[in-house]
């Protein structure tokens, strides 16, 4: 150094000045060379970047935790199938989400069993132009359910139009744009329904005249016989041996493969994770989706609840006790708002013993295990996470996962591999295979997961042979359960409150509903619908304190007409009464104005409503009679009850023959088919509530009253109605 700056005077003569003098001096070189080397050695020796740091910054996006957000990908099917060098494509769309996880399965047991690499695709991510130009080397499934009013479910609504657009185009050429696709198809719906798996009926319909060609048979499921799984499973194995038969495909014995990994990370703070807060799902019916809007989910408060019945509704298989009022507060929320007609959607929480049952059988009920951070992730990247992440078992078991439906047969032979016990093996094995097994099985026994891996120990008897009894699934991995139960879906209830009476105190109107099972020892045990025995509970928790619930507002179509002078007539049975309240609230609300003394001219309404007896479950039985008596004319109320002894049964003007004591309000609109044909005929709007078989008979009455009033021919009635739908002035709001 001494060399080179005697060979550079003027060099010397810099360092001569910088050089340090004092004391201070040095100590100021010193620290401003350490302040450099730190800075340069930033995230090499200090500051490391976290390796979760993505986490922080993906949860407040719109991903809502459901794993990596979604990818820019092609919305050609064609050409995604081939960038990821798949085989087939099995397409769902679904409202509820049944036919997302049955197309799921299936694109798992196609890869599984056949090992034919397949994407399992959301209708709503691809141009359904692009369907044409798959090859024909390659195979589409579509998995489509039936919603509304015979409607396709909003991820497959474009899909759908495009569809009926082509086939009606092609009534005019003899072009066959879909010659190369070969297809199955597979139907969810319900036979209660008016349009039973009509989306299935017409997208089938529309391939077949655009030249595609159908594999097998087009299978469906009924809803209302509960035969959905079954139905299923036995188009499947149909579609399976096709398969193999047409299209010389090999089947392996299928061994079971994780699609999610479940990693614990103990580096994770509570405050990271997810634990109660729903989220919408990230696919095509959240939030984003305009067809039904949904507003972010609020924890609310429930203000007040109270009985209004405490009745009774026998079946052989179902029970209603009781029914509930609760008005919920979005007094904290003043963006959330609704308008009459919308459903309020409530996101249940599993039963606290249902989840410890599983938490126990999985072995996890520990503290440290069952509040372990777990990161879940898809290993395959056409596979989304359904569930938020990172979170704990516990999370997801108490808020994320269907863990109270009854286990798919399919499932239960799955699970065989991994049964603690020889005998549990065989069980699960002899139930999982035969259809009639798994009936007498189910018919007795209520299976959620936790009580099937539960009832498959007690079968481990032979355990004592070899050394200790299993004491729980120890071998059944994580990401098996994950991927075996659905994701909790929130459920929907009819705002029974008009939004321009009550705008900031939304009121439920909840029927507690139960399923009945005669167990192996003929005795009858109850099992309480989901969110209703929630609702229930969280009703008796607000007598000691403030109680609220997860929910959201979805925007509804039932929705009263603009004029309100337009007469309506309503129809309704049970708690089908719920918008009802709230359109005839809003009425008299306008009605009661005072407009210089002259009221708002309100249009006549007729309400039809049907329950028991007018002392078991007449809802708002007093609140009726009292806007009715507001109202005075313009309000009419027929009440058609069931059960024997019903007085307004004999009222003297009985103009059909009814079995005493059996009226519904079909018969009742038939009993007044003057006056119902007759406000149809002045502009009356007509609205519907309730069960879907209920609906249907209405259907029918009102069709056969305008009928006979206007001495139709058999086509009349059909065009009138279709006309009446697609005007919005035949309205209904039904449910299985
Ligand atoms: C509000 C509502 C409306 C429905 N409308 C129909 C219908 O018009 N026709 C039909 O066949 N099934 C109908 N269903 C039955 C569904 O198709 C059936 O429950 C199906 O399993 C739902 O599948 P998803 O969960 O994939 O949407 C309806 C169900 C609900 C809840």
């Amino acid at each position: 150094m001494e060399a080179f700056l005697r060979s550079s005077p003027k060099l010397a003569e810099v360092a001569g000045t910088l050089a340090p003098r004092t004391t201070a001096d040095a100590a100021t070189v010193t620290t401003v060379a350490l302040v450099a080397a730190a800075f340069l050695l930033r995230e090499y020796t200090w500051d490391r970047p976290d390796q979760y740091r993505h986490l922080w910054y993906e949860r407040p996006q719109d991903d809502g935790g459901l794993g990596p957000a979604k990818q820019r990908a092609t919305r050609n099917i064609a050409r995604r199938l081939e960038e990821l060098n798949k085989d087939a494509v099995v397409f769902w769309g679904s409202q509820s989400g049944t036919a997302e996880s049955l197309g799921a399965r299936l694109g798992r047991e196609l890869q599984q069993r056949f090992h034919l690499d397949t994407l399992v695709a959301d209708l709503s991510d691809f141009d359904p132009a692009s369907i044409a130009e798959i090859p024909r080397h390659k195979v589409a499934v579509f998995v489509l359910s039936t919603y509304g009013d015979g409607d396709p479910s909003d991820n497959a609504a474009e899909f759908f139009d495009w569809f009926r657009r082509q086939a009606m185009d092609k009534a005019n050429s003899h072009a066959r744009p879909l010659g190369s696709l070969r297809y199955a198809a597979f139907g969810l719906g319900n036979s209660h329904y008016q349009h039973y798996n009509r989306i299935v009926d017409v997208v089938t319909e529309a391939l077949q005249q655009l030249g595609a060609e159908r594999l097998l048979d087009t299978g469906k499921a009924d809803d209302a016989l509960g035969t959905t799984e079954e139905d299923y499973v036995s188009w499947k194995e149909v579609l399976f041996s096709r398969l193999c038969q047409d299209l010389h495909l090999q089947e392996h014995p299928v061994t079971y493969e994780p699609v999610l990994s479940v990693i614990p990370d103990s580096s994770l703070e509570p405050i990271d994770l997810y634990i109660d807060e729903p989220v919408h799902s990230s696919d095509s019916r959240s939030s984003t989706n305009k067809n039904t809007p949904n507003t972010p989910i609020h924890y609310l408060p429930i203000r007040s609840a109270r009985q209004l019945c405490s009745s009774s509704v026998s079946s052989p298989s179902e029970a209603q006790s009781g029914c509930l009022h609760m008005d919920i507060d979005l007094a904290d929320h003043p963006q959330l708002r609704y308008k009459t007609g919308d459903h309020l959607a409530i996101w249940p929480t599993n039963p606290a013993q249902e989840v410890k049952r599983l938490l126990d059988m999985l072995d996890l009920s520990e503290q440290g295990k069952r509040d372990q951070p777990l990161l879940i992730k898809s290993l395959d990247p056409t596979v989304k996470v359904k569930v938020p992440t990172p979170t704990t078992i516990d999370a997801l078991l108490r808020h994320h996962l269907e863990i109270c439906a009854p286990v798919p047969r399919d499932t239960i032979r799955r699970l065989a591999e991994f049964a603690p016990t020889t005998r549990a093996r065989d069980f699960l094995l002899d139930v999982g295979r035969r259809k009639d097994a798994y009936l007498a099985f189910t018919s007795v026994t209520h299976v959620t997961l936790g009580r099937l891996l539960e009832h498959a120990l007690t079968m481990g008897a032979d355990a004592a042979a070899h050394g200790e009894p299993a004491a729980a699934w120890t071998r059944l991995p994580l990401s098996f359960v994950l991927e075996a139960l659905p994701r909790l879906q929130p459920r929907y209830y009819s705002i029974s409150s008009s939004s321009i009476v009550s705008p900031r105190m939304p009121s439920l109107t909840v029927g507690i509903s139960s399923t009945r099972l005669m167990t192996e020892t003929q005795t009858p045990v109850e099992i309480p619908g989901l969110a209703t025995g929630f609702l229930r509970d969280k009703a008796t928790l607000l007598e000691q304190g403030p109680v609220s619930v997860f929910a959201h507002v979805r925007q509804s179509k039932f929705k009263l007409p603009a004029l309100a002078s337009t007469p309506l007539v309503m129809v309704a049975a049970g708690t089908g009464l719920a918008p009802f309240r709230a359109f005839i609230q809003e009425r008299l609300r306008l009605h009661n104005i005072d407009n210089g003394g002259n009221s708002k001219p309100v249009g006549r309404m007729m309400l039809f409503f049907g329950c028991q007896s007018p002392e078991r479950d007449y809802l708002y039985g007093d609140e009726m009679l009292e806007m009715q008596r507001q109202l005075g004319d313009k309000l009419s109320i027929v009440t058609a009850f069931s059960r024997a002894g019903d007085p307004a049964a004999d009222d003297g003007d009985d103009k059909v023959s009814l079995p005493r004591g059996k009226t519904y309000v079909q018969h009742r609109i038939a009993e007044h088919a003057d006056a119902v044909a007759e406000m149809l005929s002045d502009g009356a709007s007509l609205y519907i509530c309730g069960r879907a078989s209920m609906a249907r008979e209405v259907g029918k009455a009102v069709t056969s009253a305008v009928a006979s009033s206007k001495r139709w021919d058999a086509q009349e009635p059909r065009a009138w109605l279709q006309g009446l739908k697609r005007s919005r002035k035949w309205q209904e709001d039904v449910w299985g």
